[in-house]
């Protein structure tokens, strides 16, 4: 994970209350390769955009691009100067016990850290193991503590490049709840790139699928509730997404 406090010099701050990210005709090249072609993109406060698509289609550079990493694109992107990220490996250093780690880079008193430290890990469940060190959590456990660590900061923005991938299939669904959990009581927006289509249903107020470089389905997750017509619209919208992404709906196949 990173913190990114400061706008990068091409990053205009986003203004105003709607949204956290616009992002106006990007387009992002390595060499010859266009990764991605003109892509237009917003997310509102509040809103929770998961983005799927092909391994190498440049997913990643998106969110690189977002983060402020990566200064070299033409087209527009705005973002607010809170923003934090989770990845896949949750990246805690491994001589700072867990909320050292969750606090990294935070101005305060000794004292006034941990206070704030145990405060978050005890949102993520994990207050007993503020003393731990890293080494001896177990991946889910590590997760936490990496969301912990993006939250503490209150982003406006929170990125997440496939939090989520590394972690076994029970794991996973207990991580969805807490983050949903989560966003709930912080309310960032959200951008999450994941390989999952259940985990972007589950999550997402809204999927969008890149491939060849363009957004080509940009839709919102219908909600399932007691109302049979929704389940359907949920069901299509999973169809509709698979077939973007060239795969059968393995629940349908054979
Ligand atoms: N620094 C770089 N230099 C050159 N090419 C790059 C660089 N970073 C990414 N690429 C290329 O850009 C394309 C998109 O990569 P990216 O990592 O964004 O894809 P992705 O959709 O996140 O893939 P995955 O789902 O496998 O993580 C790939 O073809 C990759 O090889």
């Amino acid at each position: 994970m990173s913190i990114s406090e400061a706008t990068p010099p091409l990053l205009e701050a986003v203004e105003g209350d709607e949204h956290v990210v616009v992002v106006d005709r990007l387009v992002k090249s390595f060499g010859d390769h266009e990764v991605l072609r003109g892509v237009d993109l917003t997310i509102g406060r509040d809103e929770f955009v998961a983005l799927l698509g092909r391994s190498g289609g440049g997913k990643s550079t998106l969110l690189r691009l977002l983060e402020g990493l990566d200064t070299d694109y033409s087209g527009g992107i705005r973002v607010p100067p809170r923003r934090s990220v989770v990845f896949q490996e949750p990246r805690l250093l491994p001589w700072r016990r867990v909320w050292q780690n969750v606090v990294l880079g935070l101005d305060g008193s000794r004292r006034a850290l941990r206070e704030q430290a145990l405060q978050v890990l005890a949102e993520v469940g994990l207050e007993r193991l503020a003393d731990s060190w890293p080494a001896t959590l177990s991946g889910g456990e590590a997760q936490r503590v990496g969301l912990a660590r993006a939250l503490v900061r209150e982003p406006d923005l929170l990125l997440l490049d496939e939090p989520f991938g590394a972690l076994d299939a029970l794991t996973k669904i207990r991580s969805h709840a807490l983050l949903r959990e989560l966003v709930r009581v912080h309310r960032p927006g959200v951008f999450l790139i994941t390989h999952d289509v259940d985990e972007a249903i589950a999550l997402a107020d809204r999927i969008i699928v890149l491939e060849a470089g363009r957004f080509i389905i940009d839709t919102p997750v219908p909600r399932a509730d007691a109302d049979d017509g929704s389940r359907a619209r949920l069901d299509a919208t999973r169809r509709e997404i698979l077939a973007a992404l060239g795969v059968e709906d393995p629940l349908r196949a054979g």
